[in-house]
This record gives C-alpha cells, structure tokens and sequence, in this order.
C-alpha cells in the first residue's frame, strides 16, 4: 500500500492546461506572455509556425517557426497543426508537437494565439482549455504601444489598428477579461487566474483516490 506521501503526492496530479492569451494587436499579449514564462518555470510556450518574416529581435524555434508558404502549405496537408488561421495576410499555426502527451502529464501550456485559433482549441479539448482575453485601456493607447514597439512599417500599424474593432468584438468568447493599463497589474491578475484554475476540482484528477482514502 502508497504510504501517505505518495498518495498525497499522486493526489496532486492532474491534467495540463491550454492557458490562452488573445488580445488585438497591441494590447500587450506577448509582454504579458514573456513575463508569466519567465516568472513560472512550470508552463511552457507553445511556439507557433509562421509564414510572417521575423520581428528585429525574434529568433526561429523561440518566438516562432519562421516558414515559407510551401513548408506551411505541406504542414497543412500532412495534419500537422492542432489549429491555424490567417492573421493580418500571413498564416498562423499552433503544431501538434508533443502537446498532446504532455498535457496528459500535467505539463501547462501557454499560447499567444487569435480568437480564430482559440475557438478551434476550445471546440476540440473544453476540458483544458483556459481563455484570457487582454484589452486595452483605450484605442488611443493601443495605437500608441503599437508604434512604441517600433517592429512594424506604418501600413503594417495602420492595417493592425483597422483589425483593432473586429478582434475586440470577440472578447466575449472569452472566460476571463483582463484590461492591461499598468503592465505589473495585469500581469498579477493573469497569475492569479493560472493559479485558480490549476486549482479546479475536475482538473485534480488524482484527487478521487486521494479522498476515497481518506474517506476510507
Ligand atoms: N501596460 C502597458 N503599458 C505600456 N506599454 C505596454 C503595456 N503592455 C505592453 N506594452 C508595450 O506595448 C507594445 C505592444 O505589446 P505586445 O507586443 O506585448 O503586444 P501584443 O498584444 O502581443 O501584439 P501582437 O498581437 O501584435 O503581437 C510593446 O512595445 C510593449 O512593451
Ligand atoms: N490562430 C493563431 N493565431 C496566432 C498564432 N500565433 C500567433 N497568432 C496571433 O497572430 C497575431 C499576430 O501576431 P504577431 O506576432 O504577428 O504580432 C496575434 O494576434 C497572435 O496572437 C497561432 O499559432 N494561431
């Protein structure tokens, strides 16, 4: 018989999450995402495949795949994608990987994806996935860190700002609403909802024997 350690520590097991950021471009989705990383060493990135040219700064494998349209064209065919999605006239892709086991493992996840690619997450896997939606205190801010972040030429600014509406209408598909004004803010509240929802009762799958013990 599992002394009470074991049991105490095989009752902690649980499933991983799939702890999605949306937000429209700008708002400061990715910020929030690079600092819960470096803050929580037990959720990893789930690092997308993109058909967009890298960002001065991004590195291929660590903020994204950089591929050709062919190589996406062939990930497509060969149903290599968990979901993708055209964005802003590039494609977009979450790739299959090793995800699948390791969330069976309890490893969580986080994605840094549209409203298009989180709505295909939820549709195949409700049970763990987790959707934040991050707004802007106001359109004229969004603008602004738009072109503070000084990545993108003025027509790529202008087309985002366009998009800025229609992404916004969708944050009501979303479990969580978090506006970022103060980063350290937002970043706290996002925390505080990872933190919760590692906690729910359905995800704590190895709690059933754990209180059949003790109830025993
Ligand atoms: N609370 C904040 N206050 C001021 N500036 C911010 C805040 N949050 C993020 N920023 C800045 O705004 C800019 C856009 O942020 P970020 O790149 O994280 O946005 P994003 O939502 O990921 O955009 P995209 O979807 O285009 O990748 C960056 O320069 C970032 O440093
Ligand atoms: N559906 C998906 N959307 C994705 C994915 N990776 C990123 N994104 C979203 O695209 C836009 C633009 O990103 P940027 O890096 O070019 O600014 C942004 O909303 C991302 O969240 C993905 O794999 N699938």
């Amino acid at each position: 018989m599992a002394d009470s350690a074991d049991s105490h520590d095989n009752a902690l097991a649980r499933r991983g999450l799939m702890f999605i950021l949306s937000s429209p471009s700008g708002a400061g989705k990715t910020t929030i995402s690079r600092m819960l990383l470096a803050a929580d060493p037990s959720i990893k990135l789930s690092v997308s495949v993109t058909t967009r040219p890298p960002r001065p700064g991004e590195i291929d494998g660590v903020h994204y795949f950089f591929v050709d349209d062919a190589e996406f064209d062939r990930m497509v065919e060969e149903d290599d994608f968990y979901e993708w999605a055209h964005v802003f006239g590039h494609r977009y892709g979450t790739p299959k990987g090793h995800i699948r086991n390791a969330l069976k493992e309890g490893q969580d996840f986080l994605f840094d994806i549209d409203w298009q690619g989180t709505q295909q997450l939820y549709q195949k896997d409700q049970q763990d996935v987790v959707r934040v939606f991050i707004l802007p205190p106001s359109i004229v801010e969004l603008e602004r860190r738009l072109r503070s972040r000084a990545t993108d030429s003025e027509d790529v600014v202008q087309a985002r700002m366009e998009r800025a509406r229609a992404e916004i209408s969708h944050w009501d598909a979303y479990d969580y609403v978090v506006i970022n004004e103060d980063v350290n803010d937002c970043f706290a509240k996002v925390r505080e909802i990872l933190d919760a929802e590692r906690m729910k009762r359905q995800r704590q799958t190895g709690l059933i024997p754990f209180v059949r013990e003790l109830m025993s």
